[in-house]
């Protein structure tokens, strides 16, 4: 079916309604992988069928596992206990997390494969993990640029190194541990700030030692090489990140009242949570409860009179992916929100500040740019834009939830983009009531 060209929300209606949120996409692509790099059968429910996830599914089979869809977000994976050079190119899509993983991963075994992706996965940093892979013996080539795929790499006999994390980024310190697994040695990574900790505690599940010491503000990770990863069953819970989009507009949209069932809430990933908490939102957490190793939750969010605040710096990690949704309902709040300390959101799908303060000052909103942060101050949005996404699906959510309580509709091109974390978003929000049409 064709694509939209655009996509464009309005206000007007009241949003209410439960509804569930999609699997998590960063548990689903280390589900994929793991499962891959074991031996024998993992079986995944609740995986995320995103563009993303996908891509690192078709990756996985050109590395010689099997992967069959068993049903909706049901997968088996058959995995060899080691990938072989695959034929053709690996092409992760947009994302990042694939990719980078994906190149640890294949990084441990004497094969060579070449990795590429979509345009603007082609601008993101690589280096940041290859010039580790490199020091464990790896050997990454670029057809273009250094650091920026395409990349060739060879791979096989590396031994573990002691790394100390510089930005507090779990892509890196997941792409250094699976290397690790197939390194002579033990490898460490130091982490000044913690970040998600899906690998480590996947890398457990699939029945792998990993010694973590928690040194205060951050961990140290040990996992000693040579071990072999069995086959396992996996329950992938709700993505946070994505369940703050219709969250969030049950917190803007004058009225609303709007549940997400089955949220992960590891607490390297609730910092929106908290920060919208300390605005002010009226937002409750129901039914905790366990689900693939983590605690899940029903959130529900009504419309709430939000406050500006400054966002922690050190809260910056556990909402990485969230700032722009946080900026849009910033926008609705009374006052100033701080948001600093995030100048990684520059190297995501875009560069996220400066796509998030071009769209907000398009509906109207104040907003202040600086290096690693930006600040928006709140009241009524005028909307009334066009809003470029540059193919990131963030920026596109964002401002569609944005458009369901600005005064006037609110447009985003290339919606195409939002399969990459949250197929069925559009769906979704229509179910809740919101007003999202096809066109400008
Ligand atoms: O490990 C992961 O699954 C992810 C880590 C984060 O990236 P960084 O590690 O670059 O911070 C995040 O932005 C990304 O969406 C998913
Ligand atoms: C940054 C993101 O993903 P990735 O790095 O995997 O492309 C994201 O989903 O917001």
């Amino acid at each position: 079916m064709a694509q939209p060209t655009h996509l464009t929300a309005r206000s007007g209606r009241v949003l209410q309604g439960t509804v569930h949120a999609p699997g998590d996409k960063s548990m689903s692509h280390r589900a994929f992988i793991l499962g891959a790099m074991a031996h024998g059968i993992t079986e995944i429910e609740g995986l995320l069928e995103g563009d993303d996830v996908l891509a690192t599914g078709r990756a996985v089979e050109a590395f010689g596992a099997l992967t069959e869809r068993l049903g909706p977000g049901r997968w088996r994976v058959t995995g060899q206990g080691g990938f072989q050079s695959p034929e053709g190119i690996i092409d992760c899509g947009n994302a990042g997390t694939g990719v980078r993983l994906l190149m640890g991963a294949a990084a441990g075994y004497g094969i060579s494969a070449t990795f590429d992706g979509d345009a603007s996965l082609r601008k993101r940093p690589m280096g940041r993990v290859t010039d580790h892979l490199e020091r464990m013996g790896a050997r990454f080539d670029w057809s273009g640029d250094r650091g920026l795929l395409p990349a060739i790499l060879t791979g096989g006999d590396l031994a573990a190194i002691d790394h100390v994390q510089t930005v507090a980024s779990a892509q890196v310190k997941s792409a250094i541990l699976l290397a690790g697994l197939n390194a002579t040695g033990t490898t460490t990574v130091e982490e000044p700030e913690k970040s998600r900790d899906h690998t480590e505690r996947m890398l457990r599940a699939f029945g792998a030692e990993v010694q973590v010491v928690d040194s205060g503000e951050g961990w140290i990770i040990r996992l000693v090489g040579g071990q072999p990863l069995t086959g396992t069953a996996v329950s992938v819970p709700g993505d946070p990140s994505s369940a703050a989009f219709p969250l969030a507009a049950g917190l803007i949209v004058p009225g609303s009242e709007v549940t997400v069932e089955g949220v992960m809430l590891n607490p390297l990933r609730t910092g929106l949570f908290d920060t919208w908490i300390e605005m002010g939102a009226d937002l409750t957490i129901a039914n905790r409860r366990q689900s693939g190793g983590e605690d899940v939750g029903d959130i529900t969010a009504r419309h709430s009179k939000l406050r500006g605040i400054v966002v922690p710096e050190t809260r910056a990690a556990s909402m990485i992916d969230e700032y722009p949704i946080l900026a849009a309902t910033a926008a609705f709040a009374e006052g100033v929100t701080v948001m600093r300390g995030i100048g990684e959101m520059r190297v995501k799908e875009s560069d996220r500040i400066a796509l998030m303060v071009a769209g907000l000052r398009a509906c109207g909103v104040a907003v202040e740019e600086e290096p690693d942060g930006f600040l928006v101050t709140g009241g009524t949005v005028p909307g009334g834009a066009t809003v470029r996404t540059a193919h990131d699906h963030r920026i596109a959510m964002s401002h569609l939830v944005l458009g369901l309580a600005a005064e006037r509709a609110v447009t985003v091109d290339e919606p195409g983009m939002i399969a990459t974390s949250f197929p069925g978003f559009v769906e979704m929000m229509r179910g809740l009531g919101a007003h999202v049409a096809e066109g400008v």
